[in-house]
C-alpha cells in the first residue's frame, strides 16, 4: 500500500472494489466491481434504470460510497484533487439551458479547474477552448447563445466543455441520446481523435451505433449490479441477452477484477466474443 492508503497504480484511471451505493435511502448499486484501464474506451450499458448514472456519478464523486473503495488515479476519494484530469459530460440536461451564455462562454468554463477564479484567460485557455470546439464541430458556434442550439449541439457544447479541461479520463453519460446519426459520427470522430491521443473514456449508451468501433470493453448493468464485463457487444447482442430489458434474474459471478470473467448460469450464454 503506498503512502496515499492505496492500493492500486497512479496510471489506473478507476478501481471501484464492492461498491455500494444507497440513494434516498433506497440501494441502487450492490457490489459492484469495475476497473478501468488507462486508454481503455469502456461502454457502459443496460436497461432504464440498471444504475448506470448512478455508477459514473459515483466514480466522479457526486454519489457517495455506503459501501467499497473507490481510487481515481491511485488515490482514494478523499485523497484525490485533482478533478482536471477528469472530464464528466452528465446525461443530456438543461444544464446550460435558459442560461443566457454563449457556446465560448460555455466551453470556457471548462477551463476554471486550469485557471483562477475571475482572472482573464489566458492564452493556453483560448486555444484549448478553441481546439475543443473544433474537435466537436462547433468552431462556427462559438458567438452564438446556447439558447439556440438543437440538442445535438448542445450536447456537443457540453462534451467540448469537458474537452477544453483537456481530461484524461472522460465519463459520458448517454451523450448519444436522441442524436441524430450526422452527430453520432461527429461525436464518434471527435472521441476517436481523443482516444488516439491517450485519453481514458467511460461511456454510457443504449446502442453504440458508430461509436462501436471505438470500444474496448462492455459492461453491462441489471439492477444495480454488474451483469458482465468483457468483449464488446453488439447492439443486436444487447437485445438478444436481454440486457436491454430489466426483468432478468441477475447474479453476476464476475470475479473481483471484473474483467473479461465469464457469466454464470444466471445470465444468458455463451456471449458471443466478437
Ligand atoms: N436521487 C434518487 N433517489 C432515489 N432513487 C434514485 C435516484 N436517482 C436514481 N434512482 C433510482 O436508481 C435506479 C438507477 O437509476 P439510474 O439513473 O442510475 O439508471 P440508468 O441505468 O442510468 O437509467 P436510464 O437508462 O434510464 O438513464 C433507478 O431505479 C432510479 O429510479
Amino acid at each position: 500500500m503506498s503512502k496515499s492508503g492505496s492500493t492500486v497504480p497512479a496510471d489506473v484511471p478507476v478501481q471501484l472494489l464492492h461498491g455500494d451505493v444507497a440513494l434516498s435511502g433506497r440501494p441502487v448499486l450492490r457490489e459492484v466491481d469495475l476497473t478501468v484501464r488507462r486508454g481503455e474506451f469502456v461502454a457502459l450499458m443496460g436497461a432504464n434504470g440498471s444504475g448506470k448514472s448512478t455508477l459514473v456519478r459515483t466514480l466522479v464523486g457526486l454519489n457517495p460510497l455506503s459501501a467499497g473503495r473507490l481510487e481515481l488515479f491511485g488515490r482514494t476519494l478523499s485523497g484525490f484533487h485533482d478533478w482536471s484530469r477528469i472530464g464528466y459530460v452528465p446525461q443530456r440536461s438543461t444544464a446550460t439551458g435558459g442560461v443566457p451564455a454563449s457556446v465560448w462562454e460555455v466551453v470556457a468554463s471548462g477551463r476554471l479547474t486550469h485557471r483562477k477564479l475571475l482572472r482573464p484567460l489566458r492564452s493556453a485557455d483560448r486555444a484549448a477552448i478553441r481546439a475543443a470546439l473544433d474537435v466537436v464541430g462547433m468552431g462556427a458556434y462559438a458567438h452564438r447563445g446556447v439558447a439556440q442550439l438543437s440538442g445535438g449541439q448542445h450536447q456537443r457544447v457540453l462534451i467540448a466543455r469537458a474537452l477544453a479541461g483537456r481530461p484524461e479520463l472522460l465519463l459520458l453519460d448517454e451523450p448519444t441520446a436522441g442524436v441524430d446519426l450526422p452527430n453520432q459520427q461527429a461525436l464518434a470522430g471527435a472521441l476517436g481523435r481523443l482516444k488516439k491521443d491517450g485519453a481514458t473514456i467511460v461511456l454510457v449508451a443504449h446502442e453504440l451505433g458508430p461509436l462501436a468501433p471505438l470500444v474496448d470493453r462492455a459492461v453491462v448493468m441489471r439492477d444495480g449490479r454488474k451483469a458482465y464485463d468483457g468483449a464488446p457487444l453488439t447492439d443486436a447482442d444487447v437485445h438478444a441477452q436481454g440486457f436491454d430489458a430489466g426483468h432478468v434474474h441477475c447474479d453476476t459471478g464476475l470475479d473481483s477484477a471484473g474483467s473479461t470473467a465469464a457469466p454464470n448460469a444466471a445470465v444468458p450464454t455463451p456471449l458471443k466474443e466478437l
